[in-house]
């Protein structure tokens, strides 16, 4: 039976600044890189050996799953790349201080933002420095300009479905780096967690999730490697 590792990357600047990030491309901090390097190490002492990897076109996501795989003696392994992997899009909030905003707006308007299921963050306003629509690596993709949970789920699933599943079901092992919000849409898509709970699911930065997964990928058990670190993990499906 396939099993899956989830990596959130190492903290990277703007997380250390508390500032909101979204698909804004912050590198890694020292402590990120760090973070990553451990997360290697812990998937390798767990005797993972996956086939295939995959990330988003971030460099905080790419440079984790880099410095893991270095750290596992597997920078040999296929890696795919792709934006439907990205971090949810933080629409107008990106790059606003995050304590700052919840004294401006309140504590629960920024909850809503960050946690809700389905409220999105107000769209990112044309022009914004930080709009990233005419990078090259987005060429050809309609660059979102606020992303819900529940529309970041909506756009990961696809890849899911085409590409990442169809690997796990020809019983490889798969390692995901990516993101906190586009990891909690995935978890609440394996784990079938409602709506109203999924305000709860946290990943940490750089600490593996290790899922067991049977034929037809339903999580049969799941742990995070660094226990020090572990939040709590929705119940299995
Ligand atoms: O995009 C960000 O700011 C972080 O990666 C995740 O932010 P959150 O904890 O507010 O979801």
């Amino acid at each position: 039976m396939p099993t899956l590792a989830l990596i959130r990357h190492g903290q990277s600047q703007w997380n250390l600044e508390n500032r909101f990030t979204g698909w804004w491309d912050a590198d890694l901090t020292e402590k990120g890189e760090a973070e990553a390097k451990r997360a290697g190490e812990l998937l390798k002492a767990a005797g993972f050996e996956p086939r295939q990897a995959f990330s988003s076109v971030q460099t905080r996501a790419i440079r984790t799953l880099w410095l893991s795989l270095t750290a596992m003696g597997r920078v040999w392994l296929p890696v795919e790349k792709h934006w439907r992997l990205n971090e949810r899009h933080y629409g107008g909030l990106t790059g606003l201080d995050k304590k700052q905003t919840a004294e401006k707006h309140g504590d629960e308007q920024v909850h809503i933002w960050r946690r809700s299921y389905d409220v999105p963050p107000p769209p990112m306003e044309a022009g914004s420095e930080f709009d990233l629509s005419k990078d090259p690596r987005y060429d050809g993709v309609d660059v979102p300009a606020t992303e819900s949970l529940k529309l970041t789920l909506e756009r990961v699933l696809p890849f899911w479905e085409s590409d990442i599943a169809p690997v796990l079901k020809s019983g490889t092992d798969v390692v995901i780096a990516a993101h906190g919000n586009s990891l909690r849409a995935l978890v609440k898509h394996l784990f079938n967690v409602p709506d109203e709970t999924i305000t709860g699911v946290e990943i940490p930065t750089g600490n593996p999730l290790l899922i067991e997964l049977d034929a037809s990928l339903k999580p049969t058990g799941a742990r995070y490697l660094d226990e020090a670190r572990a939040t709590e993990l929705p119940t299995l499906p």
